[in-house]
């Protein structure tokens, strides 16, 4: 049985040892001790050369958002037992962090810093779970969008996942995050009325099963819709669907505006072909050519290089469900905190797997691009007190196989993480949606194509200054030495 609040806020969407670990900060005294953790992912999702970051906006209103109402205090009052002081520390909780991001629509890369949050312990610790939950799902569905619109050229993209998406909130956000990574429409009515997001629809096979044959369905939804895209592949795409789509739209001839059609079944690029020759054959050469069924990058690339004849692609399950790569995998992690002596301590997550180590410290990320073209050098991860921007060239080097390195002249240098809140009050001001989608695509475009093919691209060079991969050598030296001194 479903029990919904009133007063329901997402606040409680959080691991029970998060509010554990407040509950041991808060009786230490420590809940207010101030901290620094970073957000990052460890692999490139999909193996793709570059993420498309979404998300910033659902967090905007995630923390906004941020207090535990009377029914969330009597739940963990009636649940866990927590003691009265500390409910009533929770009743009177308001998050006072400082939030640092990628901006919607940027491009992120594996092993940097792409949220960070600072402020009182708890604070920090409290939101980790919503945050990942969230760049997790639409970073992902972002990225996978922009695979897709790689492959796709021009054509359009629509979005057609919510009946295979995990659930109500995945279909939503999931189609903002689509329309970001560059697709044109979804068929999500509320995603439409929510963001603004353009709707656009066929019909389905039910609409010719209702009433038993192609052309009296087809006349029938003309007559009721001006903009008309027949579904043709109910009974027969060629012999039946097809020549019917032409006569109905021959019929009403300027009473309607005969879109095309949409296959969804059968060989595309066989079908895709024949139905051309007989729409222009018919004098439509305008109409266009919808596709859907199980499409993803792979299959719109094959078909592309079967000369297939589609105009418009309707995509779902593989792109709203990530259907080859299920999770990001992005990680939030502790990089500082505050000394007994009221200085802030780097710290460190060391593991037996090299990729697990984290990199300690408060830190920047800086994209570099060169002056004369702007195109993408890599990115420069500082910490936070340094700014490339003074320096007239940059030694940048692979963080593991040192060996490999560049020295940058004339480059330009922008911080990837910007000021999002600060002491728990709003400062950035939320871009439109197609502003966000813009700024993926001007993105893309200054990325070299190297990075942006679909397979195998070139990794992207994320690296350490200097002084971050001092930082974090003397740290995991201090740490080894401590462990080696300890009995066995
Ligand atoms: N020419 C083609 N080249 C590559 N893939 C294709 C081609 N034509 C169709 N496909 C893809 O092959 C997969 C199987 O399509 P097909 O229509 O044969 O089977 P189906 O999904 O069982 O059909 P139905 O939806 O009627 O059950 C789909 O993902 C479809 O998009
Ligand atoms: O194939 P997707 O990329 O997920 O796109 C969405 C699918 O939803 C509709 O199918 P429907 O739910 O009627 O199922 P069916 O076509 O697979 O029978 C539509 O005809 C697409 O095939
Ligand atoms: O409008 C369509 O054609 C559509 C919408 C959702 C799923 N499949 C198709």
């Amino acid at each position: 049985m479903t029990n919904l609040y009133p007063d329901d806020s997402y606040t409680l969407h959080t691991d029970a040892y998060q509010i554990n670990m407040i509950q041991t900060y808060f009786q230490q005294g420590i809940a207010d001790k101030h901290a620094v953790f970073e957000v990052f992912f460890r692999d490139m999702p999909f193996h793709n050369g570059y993420a498309v970051y979404a998300g910033l906006e659902h967090i905007v209103h995630y923390i906004q958002n941020l207090h535990f109402s009377q029914t969330d205090i009597e739940y963990l009052r009636e649940a866990e037992e927590y003691p009265e002081d500390f409910l009533k520390y929770l009743e009177n909780f308001k998050f006072t962090g400082t939030v640092r991001s990628a901006v919607e629509g940027e491009l992120v890369y594996a092993h940097e810093p792409i949220l960070q949050v600072e402020g009182p312990l708890a604070d920090c610790q409290l939101v980790e779970t919503a945050l990942l939950n969230i760049i997790n799902y639409q970073t992902l569905i972002a990225t996978k969008a922009a695979r897709i619109r790689s492959v796709a050229g021009d054509d359009a993209l629509m979005e057609f996942g919510t009946r295979r998406a995990q659930e109500f909130d995945a279909a939503i956000w999931g189609t903002r995050a689509a329309y970001i990574g560059g697709f044109n429409a979804t068929s999500n009515v509320r995603a439409g009325k929510i963001f603004g997001i353009p709707i656009s629809g066929t019909h389905a096979h039910a609409l010719v099963q209702t009433y038993g044959n192609d052309y009296e369905a087809f006349k029938a939804y003309a007559t009721t819709h001006r903009d008309c895209v027949f579904l043709v592949d109910t009974y027969d795409t060629l012999r039946s669907g097809v020549p019917t789509a032409i006569r109905v739209a021959k019929e009403l001839g300027d009473q309607i505006n005969f879109q095309g059609v949409r296959i969804d079944s059968g060989d595309m690029a066989y079908l895709s072909k024949r139905i051309r020759q007989k729409l222009d054959e018919a004098g439509f050469p305008n109409a266009k050519i919808y596709a859907s069924n199980d499409l993803d990058e792979k299959t719109i690339q094959s078909l592309k290089m079967q000369d297939a004849k589609i105009d418009v692609w309707g995509i779902g399950t593989r792109l709203i469900t990530a259907f080859d790569q299920p999770a990001l995998g992005a990680v939030y992690k502790m990089v500082a905190i505050e000394g007994d002596d009221g200085e802030m301590r780097a710290t460190i997550k060391l593991s037996n797997n090299a990729e697990k180590v984290t990199t300690p410290g408060k830190k920047q990320v800086w994209r570099i691009t060169k002056k004369a073209d702007g195109k993408s050098e890599g990115d420069y991860v500082t910490l936070i007190d340094e700014d490339p921007r003074r320096e007239e060239s940059l030694f940048m080097f692979h963080p593991s196989y040192t060996y490999i390195n560049k020295t940058v002249t004339d480059f330009n240098a922008r911080p990837v993480l910007q000021d999002i809140f600060k002491d728990g009050e709003l400062v950035y001001k939320l871009p439109t949606l197609s502003a966000i989608r813009d700024r993926c695509r001007g993105a893309l475009a200054n990325l070299w194509p190297e990075y942006k093919r679909d397979l195998n691209p070139q990794k992207y060079p994320v690296d350490l200054s200097q002084d971050c991969w001092d930082n974090k050598m003397a740290i995991i030296k201090d740490i080894h030495d401590y462990v080696h001194k300890l009995p066995e």
